[in-house]
């Protein structure tokens, strides 16, 4: 289209930049890393957060909001994992001409700003369990390239930090959330996803195991971690002395989980389903899930033309009393190819086109932007026919996704064939013991035997294929202890 330069499949990172532009996602900002979420994409945060916050609000988890800045003390409370992380943490240092006598943090995840408060609030076993989350910004100076939505120094997301007497209810809602975040991934952004559990190099070093839901952008054959929950266990608790009397009249430490997903869902979204002519939307976050556009000509008379306006805002008003989010474009400052280029650009589903001849046969086009079908439909037969199809490209979307991801994970049993599938852009599954040191000597040959990078672990699929007796490892040729899902990734 008019407003791509890049072809996709030609320099896919180019494209992305160009598409989330064009597509009146972002503007850039003259802080790296940081973009504007125009409205265009606010909206579809807004529809994945309504979702997501009916849900858990089902769960009795509540919303609140704490404190954006967080003191050094506390930030350090946990030493083991946040020296890794150190050089990410942004610090306020002076306010006006004066230094701060201590610089103060502005929060990457708030489990130390939240976690001397539980150990306050939770005193007796009648206080849990206690389920709070929080939709905000968070802020990681990170240092890998930036990239709109998948990777920037600021971003939105929502942080749940539960607290229960016992570990199994802990286990039961670390995947309780993480079907909340299979939903948001497979029924709202129509992106297949692997959920699995994270191995322990690539788990969340503060807690006792990471569950993930990864997804895979066949542009750049590399996989995404789309979100994840975790259980703390008992570290935070250690940490924090967050204790209680327990029923018994004995001292307990609290289990605890923590979850999160971002604006990055977004990203991956547009990464998966956009095409050489801009975004393509799941009709279930399109902001316009319909556009009607009427296209007038010159020999009609103006009563005609007042007709064809009539019409087609009555068309848009049916749409919407049917609940399809519609709207009219009959700007008469520009050509009708100019708004399909648009329109096309900015993902919307749906087409509804309304001409002259449409007039005095009483019909209007349909034209998908999924597939870019078309078909002509009586006026009367609109809503029904929209309402139809906003199921069925959600629903196609979903599979062909699912179509190209699944074509895209190759099996291996050995490292023979490992390098070049990656090269591929596949991921792949394989027999693995399960050890810290065979995935780094992992990372460590596909780095040297490679110039694409690294691979990792995305999970450990919760879904396993048969594992036969005396299987191997297919690096180490240690025995084989469950399947894992291998890819470079973002
Ligand atoms: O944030 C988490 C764990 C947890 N935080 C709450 C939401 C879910 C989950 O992401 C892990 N983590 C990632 N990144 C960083 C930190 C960190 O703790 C701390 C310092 C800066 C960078
Ligand atoms: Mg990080």
């Amino acid at each position: 289209g008019l407003g791509l330069s890049t072809k996709r499949d030609e320099d896919f990172g180019a494209w992305y930049s160009q598409v989330v532009v064009a597509g009146d996602l972002i503007d850039y900002y003259d802080i790296s890393g940081c973009y504007i979420l125009k409205p265009w994409a606010y909206a579809q945060w807004e529809y994945l957060k309504e979702f997501f916050d009916r849900e858990i609000k089902e769960l009795e988890v509540e919303n609140c909001y704490f404190p954006m800045f967080v003191s050094a003390s506390r930030l350090e409370a946990e030493k083991d994992h946040i020296e890794d992380f150190a050089p990410e943490v942004a610090w306020v240092t002076r306010s006006g001409n004066t230094d701060l006598e201590v610089p103060i943090a502005v929060r990457p995840t708030s489990e130390t700003v939240m976690y001397p408060h539980y150990a306050q609030w939770i005193r007796s076993h009648r206080d849990l369990p206690l389920r709070l989350n929080q939709w905000c910004n968070v802020v990681r100076w990170e240092f890998k390239h930036p990239t709109p939505f998948i990777r920037s120094r600021e971003f939105l997301w929502q942080e749940g930090h539960t607290a229960y007497s016992s570990k199994a209810e802990c286990d039961v809602e670390v995947r309780q959330i993480l079907e909340l975040y299979r939903r948001v991934y497979e029924e709202y952004l129509a992106v297949p996803v692997v959920p699995g559990k994270k191995s322990e190099k690539e788990k969340f070093a503060g807690g006792d195991y990471t569950t993930t839901v990864e997804a895979y952008v066949p542009g750049s054959g590399r996989g995404v971690q789309g979100a994840t929950s975790h259980c703390l266990g008992q570290n935070f608790a250690k940490m924090f002395n967050i204790e209680y009397e327990d029923a018994k009249g004995g001292r307990s430490l609290v289990w605890q989980n923590s979850w999160g997903f971002t604006t990055r869902t977004l990203g991956v979204m547009y990464m998966v389903h956009g095409d050489d002519d801009g975004l393509v939307l799941p009709p279930k976050v399109a902001p316009v899930q319909a556009i009607v556009i009427p296209i007038p000509n010159s020999k009609l008379s103006d009563e005609a033309k007042q007709k064809m306006d009539e019409i087609a805002t009555g068309m848009c008003k049916s749409l919407k009393a049917a609940g399809v989010r519609s709207k009219l474009d009959n700007r008469d400052n520009y050509t009708p190819g100019w708004k399909y280029n648009h329109w096309e650009l900015k993902g919307v589903p749906m087409r509804v086109e309304f001409g002259a001849r449409d007039l005095e046969t009483g019909t209007c086009v349909i034209a998908r932007r999924d597939t870019r079908e078309k078909e002509t439909v009586k006026i009367e037969d609109l809503t029904k026919r929209c309402s139809e199809l906003c199921e069925q490209i959600q629903k196609d979307m979903f599979e062909r996704a699912r179509k190209i991801r699944d074509e895209n994970i190759v099996s291996l049993t050995s490292w023979d064939g490992f390098i070049e599938a990656l090269d591929a852009k596949k991921l792949i599954m394989t027999p693995w013991c399960n050890t810290k040191d065979s995935e780094e000597l992992v990372k460590k040959k596909s780095t040297a035997e490679s110039t694409g990078g690294a691979a990792k672990t995305l999970c450990i699929p919760f879904e396993q294929p048969a594992l036969e007796a005396g299987t191997k490892c297919f690096i180490t040729g240690e025995p084989a202890t469950c399947w894992v899902l291998w890819g470079r990734s973002y």
